[in-house]
């Protein structure tokens, strides 16, 4: 059982599944570039580092490395107004984090969201999806001067709220979560379904795992 009184939610693979969108996107942009699909089993892996690691992956075919960087710097506005336009249209919140979210509100615990997505794209998904209101403090990947997983957006959340690392919880799907959890001192619940580069999050040993988010009144102990 945790007893946090401060709960950080992270977005993409964590409250919604956005690689629909993400790998149209990166699609289109490959295709205006005379440049082969990657299709959405690879963006899969890929997401996670923000914008400008998912375009430079996409770019090289790979997860690791770089691309030419005159490539790069024409396809990343070609990404930015291609992802302008589609934040939203084929992203879905997975199933049960209506359900989490409503129990952790109803239970009292100061709620954040912490995504590595850039401020212009997190704030127009997260409201379109109908999770905006839910959270006290929302910070994106470029907020900050830096983004999981360093502990900085972790810490700046807990600052907001005045909860000291010991009294907070993380949720994610990704060893940035983790990482920026355990550096931070906070405790962190893994989702099971989200993206982690294709590796098992078990294998980065969260203190525990959900299959969904509904299951988090069974690892909550009641507020004080
Ligand atoms: O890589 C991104 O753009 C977002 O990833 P996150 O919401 O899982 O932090
Ligand atoms: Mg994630």
């Amino acid at each position: 059982m945790f007893r946090p009184k401060m709960i950080l939610c992270d977005l993409d693979g964590t409250l919604v599944d956005s690689v629909p969108d993400l790998a149209y996107c990166v699609d289109a942009m490959m295709a205006r570039l005379g440049l082969p699909a990657r299709g959405e089993a690879a963006v899969r892996d890929w997401v996670g580092n923000g914008v400008e690691r998912l375009v430079r992956r996409a770019l090289i075919g790979q997860l690791d490395g770089e691309p030419d960087e005159v490539l790069y710097q024409r396809a990343y506005p070609l990404f930015l107004e291609l992802y302008s336009a589609n934040t939203f249209n084929r992203s879905v919140i997975y199933p049960g984090v209506r359900e989490g979210i409503d129990f952790m509100k109803s239970a009292g615990y100061r709620l954040g969201c912490i995504t590595n997505k850039a401020a212009r794209f997190t704030e127009p998904l997260l409201q379109h999806l109908g999770l905006f209101e839910d959270f006290g403090i929302v910070v994106s990947g470029d907020t900050l001067p830096r983004k999981k997983p360093d502990p900085l957006p972790l810490m700046h959340a807990a600052g907001h709220f005045g909860v000291a690392p010991e009294d907070a919880l993380m949720i994610g799907d990704s060893v940035s979560d983790v990482s920026a959890a355990r550096a931070a001192g906070f405790k962190i619940i893994c989702t099971s379904y989200g993206y982690n580069h294709g590796q098992d999050i078990r294998d980065s040993q969260p203190d525990a795992v959900v299959d969904s988010l509904a299951e988090l009144p069974g690892h909550l102990a009641p507020q004080a």
